[in-house]
């Protein structure tokens, strides 16, 4: 049994804050600051230039990948970190797009993160050949998958709404009519289980500083299923995805399976804040998880609605086809969300008019959604919101 209470006691959580924003921004480990005064003063101060062998930073891309796919169902060696999760958008579409060369269509749905689809903007006017990237609506992205296809790009949780797709099911269609799929799993890593070999997902990418807590900035990873790695193509060749970098061959030869993903120096004092982040969840059963984090969606919602009708549900009311957020449209979201903010409720706005609320079984429980209702229903009731100062600020997360 996954003892949460024990969990929320290794986060730091600062006083009088409900943190209602994992799913842009994870709190911080207790552990982080201890560990990280080890690595730099033990590993970088200590062993400089011989940490890459003796602390194993040269490896660290892999170790922690596959610690990560282990929360993924990803078999060991097919997931590696690096660089933003943007930059791994545009890996795992350009290898997808190289493997279907006869095909001009990449298909996600309007409602996906903007940085992926201007990636694959920036992926279809570079190649120059007619790519044409189709955005339906997130509920028409099954219909619109034929053989024209080349690849389907989704995230499997709505940024906004949180809204889940069916990762299984997309994939299978996708399959049948020889399309190869990219999930971007920014908000379901450490959000919800996810079986990536069961799902037979092709690509996958994600980021670790929202639901996996591993602070700003921390690293993205990849996966590459394993019947794909030998052949994918390596759109960012640089030297640590080489097969052989300290050859300092002149030519690019790509690196033996996952190990082509990685492109250049790791970064590797954020692969070291994101250790301790793992730990806890070796501690963690993610169908309990799951299920602690529908009851906590259930709660706010009931608690909500019964308590602010100017608030409208914007996420799925079925828990099981949403994610770990619940969302809630107002007009003068914004506003209210900078009152809740600075009365220690952090969730964040999204445009035009969603308020988002992340409900993270880690660190937030019952106690907490109710306390959060009540700062919301004062703010909502007695429109604490409607000052100038509130309205004017402009948004910056
Ligand atoms: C679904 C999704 N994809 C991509 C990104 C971009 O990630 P990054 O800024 O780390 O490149 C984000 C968040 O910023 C996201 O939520
Ligand atoms: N990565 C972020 C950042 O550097 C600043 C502010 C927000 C973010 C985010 O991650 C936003 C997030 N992807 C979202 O779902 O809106």
């Amino acid at each position: 049994m996954t003892d949460f209470a024990a969990l929320k006691r290794r986060f730091h959580l600062p006083e009088g804050v409900i943190y209602l924003d994992g799913n842009s921004l994870g709190p911080m480990p207790v552990a982080v600051p201890e560990h990280m005064a080890h690595v730099l003063r033990n590993e970088w101060a200590e062993e400089l230039i011989r940490g890459w062998n003796t602390a194993g930073w040269y490896t660290q891309p892999a170790r922690v990948g596959d610690r990560i796919g282990r929360l993924l169902g990803a078999s060991e060696g097919s997931v590696v970190m690096g660089d933003t999760l943007s930059v791994k958008v545009h890996q795992a579409l350009a290898a997808a797009l190289a493997m279907r060369p006869e095909r001009k269509v990449i298909l996600s749905d309007n409602g996906n993160f903007p940085s992926d689809l201007y990636i694959a903007q920036g992926i279809a006017g570079m190649l120059g050949r007619g790519h044409e990237l189709r955005t339906p609506a997130p509920e028409d992205v099954e219909a619109a998958i034929t053989d024209e296809v080349a690849v389907l790009m989704l995230t499997e949780v709505d940024y906004r709404t949180g809204r889940k797709h069916d990762m299984k099911r997309l994939t299978e269609k996708a399959h049948a009519h020889g399309v190869l799929t990219v999930w971007d799993l920014a908000h379901s890593a450490g959000a919800l289980p996810v079986d990536l070999a069961a799902a037979g997902a092709d690509f996958a990418v994600g980021c670790t500083y929202k639901f996996l807590n591993g602070g700003p900035g921390s690293p993205a990873f990849i996966y590459v299923a394993p019947q794909h790695q030998e052949q994918a193509a390596v759109a960012l060749s640089g030297w640590m995805g080489h097969t052989a970098p300290f050859a300092f061959s002149p030519d690019y030869v790509p690196g033996e399976g996952i190990a082509r993903m990685r492109v250049g120096t790791p970064p590797v004092l954020g692969l070291s804040a994101l250790e301790p982040a793992l730990d806890i969840w070796e501690e963690v059963d993610m169908q309990e998880l799951r299920t602690r984090s529908i009851e906590l969606g259930e709660l706010f919602i009931r608690e909500v609605e019964a308590r602010c009708p100017e608030l409208r549900l914007a996420s799925p009311r079925d828990g099981t086809a949403r994610g770990s957020q619940v969302s809630f449209r107002f007009e003068d979201g914004y506003a209210a969300m900078q009152a809740l903010i600075d009365r220690g409720v952090i969730g964040d706005f999204r445009m035009p008019d969603i308020m988002r609320f992340g409900l993270t079984p880690l660190y937030i429980d019952e106690d907490d959604v109710r306390r959060a209702v009540d700062v919301i229903e004062d703010v909502m009731s007695n429109r604490l919101w409607d000052t100038p100062q509130y309205k004017a600020r402009k948004a910056v997360t």
